[in-house]
C-alpha cells in the first residue's frame, strides 16, 4: 500500500521494458501498479505474470496480485509515473499525463535515446520530471512472461525521489543507480542502440547478428561516426557496460575470436536477446530510428556536417516502416552502407 515512504508507483505504457522493471520493483515490495493496452491486461489478467533473468532470479505473480488498468484515469493516484511508451508515443503519452496526473507528480522516463525526458520536460511543466536509462534487454518469452536478456543496472538522474526509490530497492533486481550527468550516460547508452536498427534488419536475434563480423563492421562504423561527432559538440558519453565509449568500435569491430573471447565472454548475451526494434518490425509499428540513428545524422546537421553510415541505416528503416520487407545479410548490409560511404570503407576494420 502507498505510503509517505512507499509511494504509489504506475507504470505507464507497461509493455517489455514497463513490465520487468515494474515487476522487479514489486518484488522488491515497492507499491507498483501497471497501465497500458488491453491485449497486454487481458494477457495478464489469464496468465499472471512471470520475470526471469540470466542470473536464475524468478518472479511469479498471480493475475490477482496484478492491477494493469487499460484507463488513463489510473494516473490520477500515481505519487511516481514510470513512463515505458517508446519515443513515438511519448507526445500522446505527455497528453494523459499533463490531463490526469496531479501536479508534482514525479515522472521517470525510461526512453531510449537522448531527448526523450527534455522533451517530457516542455510538455509536463506541472510535473517533475526525471530522466531515466535501461541498459539492459527485455525480451517477450510468452504470454505475461518477460526476461531480462543482458546485463547492467538502471540509471536514474539523482534527485530526491530516485534516491528513495534506489534505497528501497537496494540490491535486488531492478536495483537503480544513480547519475548526475544523464546527458552523457543517454549518449553512451545510444552508442549501443545503434545496433538496435542493425539487428531489426538482420532478421535475427542480438547473439546471433553479432557473431557476424560484418554486422559488427557496420555498428562499429555507425559508433565512430557518432563518436567524431561528439567530440566535435563536447559531449562526453558515458560508460555503459564493461568497454569504454572510445575503445567500444574496437571491440565491436574486431576479428571474431577476439570479439568472442573477450567482448560475449564478459557480457554474455541471451541467445533469445533481440533488439527492442525487432519488435517493431514484427509489429509493422513505427520505429525509434529518428531518436537513434536520427539523433545522429541531426547532430552532424548542428554541425555543418554529413553522418552518413548512420544515413544509410536510418533510410533502411524508412523503407522497412514503408513496407519493404527484406532481411539483410552481414554482406550485403556491410556493402550497401560501407562501401557506399568513403569516410566508413576508410574505418579499418
Ligand atoms: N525492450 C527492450 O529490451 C528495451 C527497450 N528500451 C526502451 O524502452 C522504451 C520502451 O520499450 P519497450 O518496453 O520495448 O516498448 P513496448 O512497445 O514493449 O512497450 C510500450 C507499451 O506502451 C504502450 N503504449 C504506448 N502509448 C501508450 C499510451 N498512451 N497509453 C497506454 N499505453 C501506451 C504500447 O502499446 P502500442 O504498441 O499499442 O502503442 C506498448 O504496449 C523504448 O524507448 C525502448 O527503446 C530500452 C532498453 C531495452
Ligand atoms: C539493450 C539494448 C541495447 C539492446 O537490446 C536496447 O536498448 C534495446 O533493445 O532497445
Amino acid at each position: 500500500m502507498a505510503s509517505a515512504d512507499n509511494p504509489r508507483i504506475l507504470v505507464f505504457g507497461a509493455g517489455a521494458v514497463g513490465c520487468f522493471i515494474g515487476g522487479a520493483w514489486k518484488a522488491a515490495g515497492l507499491d507498483v501498479h501497471f497501465a497500458g493496452r488491453e491485449r497486454l491486461q487481458r494477457e495478464i489478467g489469464e496468465y499472471g505474470l512471470t520475470l526471469t533473468d540470466q542470473n536464475g532470479w524468478k518472479a511469479v505473480f498471480a493475475a490477482a496480485d496484478i492491477d494493469y488498468q487499460t484507463k488513463p484515469q489510473a494516473l490520477r493516484q500515481a505519487d511516481i509515473v514510470l513512463l515505458t511508451v517508446k519515443t513515438v508515443g511519448i507526445e500522446a503519452a505527455a497528453k494523459e499525463i499533463a490531463k490526469h496526473a496531479r501536479p508534482g507528480t514525479r515522472v521517470l522516463s525510461f526512453q531510449n535515446g537522448v531527448t526523450a525526458a527534455e522533451r517530457l520536460k516542455k510538455l509536463l511543466p506541472r510535473q517533475q520530471v526525471l530522466h531515466g536509462m535501461v541498459p539492459f534487454n527485455v525480451v517477450r518469452l510468452g504470454p505475461g512472461r518477460w526476461h531480462r536478456a543482458t546485463f547492467g543496472e538502471l540509471v536514474a538522474e539523482a534527485s530526491e525521489t530516485t534516491r528513495a526509490l534506489a534505497a528501497r530497492i537496494g540490491d535486488q533486481p531492478g536495483k537503480l543507480l544513480l547519475a548526475d550527468d544523464m546527458r552523457g550516460v543517454a549518449w553512451g547508452k545510444l552508442l549501443y542502440n545503434l545496433n538496435n536498427a542493425i539487428n531489426a534488419l538482420s532478421r535475427e536475434t542480438i547473439l546471433a547478428e553479432l557473431r557476424q563480423r560484418d554486422y559488427r563492421r557496420v555498428f562499429a562504423a555507425a559508433i565512430v561516426e557518432a563518436l567524431s561527432l561528439l567530440d566535435a559538440a563536447g559531449i562526453e558519453p558515458a560508460k555503459i557496460g564493461l568497454v569504454p565509449p572510445r575503445l567500444l568500435p574496437h571491440v565491436i569491430g574486431s576479428p571474431d575470436l577476439v570479439f568472442r573471447s573477450m567482448f560475449l565472454k564478459v557480457q554474455k548475451i541471451d541467445p533469445k536477446a533481440r533488439g527492442s526494434m525487432s519488435d517493431d518490425f514484427e509489429a509493422g509499428r513505427r520505429t525509434e530510428i529518428d531518436d537513434l540513428n536520427g539523433e545522429v545524422v541531426r547532430l552532424a546537421a548542428t554541425l555543418g556536417r554529413s553522418a552518413p553510415v548512420n544515413k544509410a541505416i536510418v533510410d533502411l528503416v524508412k523503407m522497412a516502416e514503408a513496407g519493404v520487407e527484406r532481411r539483410w545479410t552481414a554482406r550485403e548490409l556491410a556493402d550497401h552502407v560501407l562501401q557506399r560511404h568513403k569516410s566508413a570503407r576508410g574505418f579499418g576494420y
